[in-house]
């Protein structure tokens, strides 16, 4: 769809923390981008809002960007705000026969809300091309993932949803397609002949930060592995894509997830689980987990949380891919690391052994860089590490302005499908299984440490 096609986004859950700290920013960096972009946003949610307040909300939101004045204004001049139930049927059939299509839903609410108001629609008539943008977690397990895009496909057709993962939006995509696939020297390197290992990790030194309402009942498996990670394994190990169309990314992508599985298929021996005590991130006192505003010891929820997979194919059957992420770590840290494995004969005569190479993708910001062994300054038989380091652009725009440019254009380039979705539960449901029944021990680390000890090899890269 030509970006010059008004289309009609209808935000449901406008109130919300998501809307506001995200999506209207989000939208605000497309506008910068795309200035005659038309879109009008449709803000929908229970709470009592008038017009100049939501317009209010919408200026704040796009100030933190900021949108240049002119689609600031256009879009300020457009907008508008409907206070609705969305449980309430008639309410929800008045809200979507106000709107024209093409219409965008986005599901800004908490997911089992989104279920229900999906079962709502069903009755309702949708205008035509409607469609539906959603945030994870999409369902809670592969079951109920299943079901729930059984739902929606009572809706509409599956390209017309769009499973939102932000990691997808931060440049990710186009980066490591690039870096992969548009230079000669990495594509016959990428395989498990040259690649010992990998890690995929995001560590970060951000606490609960008020979000126990959400956090407490995710934790950092379903909050970040089950989601964004296993998406970024499976564009950092795709297969070679003839094109940047969303069928060849979306269909290589789904292919690696297939063949994704526990480490040793056994879910006790290949995941970590831990939770911060108190402790402090810089200048930050942070209270213990248990003891951060409205958690409830009692479910046992993890603040950090490490699987090993393997991806079950010709190109990478063997190697250890280790996913990683958590909250309240000392230093943020958030890479792709693979491991190469030692040359197959080092020339006799040198001082000392070459360490394993090792090439590093920093996610945010982006960069790129080569650690190699190579002779060391000084004695010219000795050997050391030197870093080849190349920065990438950051994104043109905001991850969710990325993301929110594809759902606007009918694009689903950066969107989860339903298959891939089923496919993450089904690799992470034995892990959740295991320690729901108590089979993995809860570790402990004080926030504002490296994490437990030995939980990575003792080489891993740290920075
Ligand atoms: N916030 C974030 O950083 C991120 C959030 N997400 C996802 O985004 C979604 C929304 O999260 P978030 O914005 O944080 O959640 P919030 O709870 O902050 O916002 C949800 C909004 O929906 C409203 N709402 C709930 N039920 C109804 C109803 N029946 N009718 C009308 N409005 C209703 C809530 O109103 P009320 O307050 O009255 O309940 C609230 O304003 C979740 O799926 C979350 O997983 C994903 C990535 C990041
Ligand atoms: O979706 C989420 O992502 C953020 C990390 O992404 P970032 O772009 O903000 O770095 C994470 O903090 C949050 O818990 C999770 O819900």
């Amino acid at each position: 769809m030509a970006a010059d096609t008004p289309v009609t986004l209808l935000i449901l859950g406008a109130g919300g923390d998501l809307t506001h700290r995200l999506l209207l920013p989000g939208i605000g960096s497309l506008l910068k981008v795309e200035p005659s972009r038309k879109v009008q946003i449709v803000g929908a949610d229970r709470t009592d809002l008038t017009a100049a307040q939501w317009k209010k909300r919408v200026e704040e939101s796009f100030a933190t960007v900021p949108v240049p004045a002119r689609p600031a204004r256009s879009a300020l001049a457009k907008t508008r705000y409907q206070q609705t139930d969305l449980l309430n049927p008639e309410q929800l059939s008045a809200l979507l026969a106000g709107c024209s299509g093409p219409l965008v839903i986005y599901f800004a609410l908490p997911p089992s809300v989104s279920m229900k108001v999906c079962k709502l629609l069903e009755n309702v008539d949708l205008p035509d091309d409607t469609r539906l943008a959603l945030e994870k977690p999409f369902g809670g397990d592969e079951k109920s993932a299943r079901a729930f895009n059984a739902q929606l496909h009572k809706l509409v057709l599956e390209d017309h949803i769009f499973r939102v993962d932000h990691f997808l939006g931060r440049s990710t995509v186009f980066n490591l397609i690039g870096l992969r696939f548009a230079n000669r020297i990495l594509q016959p390197v990428w395989n498990a002949e040259h690649i010992e290992r990998v890690e995929i990790i995001y560590d970060e030194d951000l606490a609960l930060e008020g979000r126990a309402g959400y956090y407490d009942g995710a934790g950092a498996l379903r909050d970040m592995l089950q989601s964004h990670l296993l998406q970024v394994l499976g564009v950092f190990a795709m297969e070679s894509i003839a094109d940047l169309s969303a069928q060849e990314v979306q269909d290589q992508k789904a292919q690696v997830l297939r063949a994704t599985h526990l480490w040793g298929g056994s879910a006790k021996k290949s995941s970590k689980r831990a939770r911060y005590t108190a402790g402090q991130i810089g200048r930050r006192k942070i209270p213990a987990y248990t003891r951060e505003k409205g958690v409830d010891p009692s479910r046992e929820t993890e603040t950090l949380a490490q699987v090993q997979v393997e991806v079950r194919n010709n190109r990478w059957a063997g190697v250890p891919f280790t996913l990683r992420s958590g909250k309240a770590l000392g230093a943020p840290r958030k890479q792709v690391i693979a491991y190469f494995r030692p040359v197959p004969h080092l020339p006799g005569g040198f001082d000392n052994t070459a360490a394993p190479d090792k090439l590093i993708i920093d996610l945010t910001p982006g960069a790129v860089s080569f650690v190699l062994t190579m002779n060391a300054e000084g004695s010219p038989m000795d050997l050391e590490q030197k870093t080849l380091r190349a920065e990438l652009a950051p994104g043109w725009m905001l991850p969710y302005g990325e993301v929110l440019r594809e759902v606007l254009d009918g694009d689903n380039l950066l969107s989860v499908r339903s298959d891939a979705a089923e496919s993450c539960w089904r690799i992470m449901d034995p892990v959740l299984k295991a320690w729901k029944a108590g089979r993995v021990p809860m570790e402990t680390y004080p926030a504002g440490s490296a994490g437990p000890a030995g939980w990575l090899p003792a080489d891993s890269v740290v920075e």
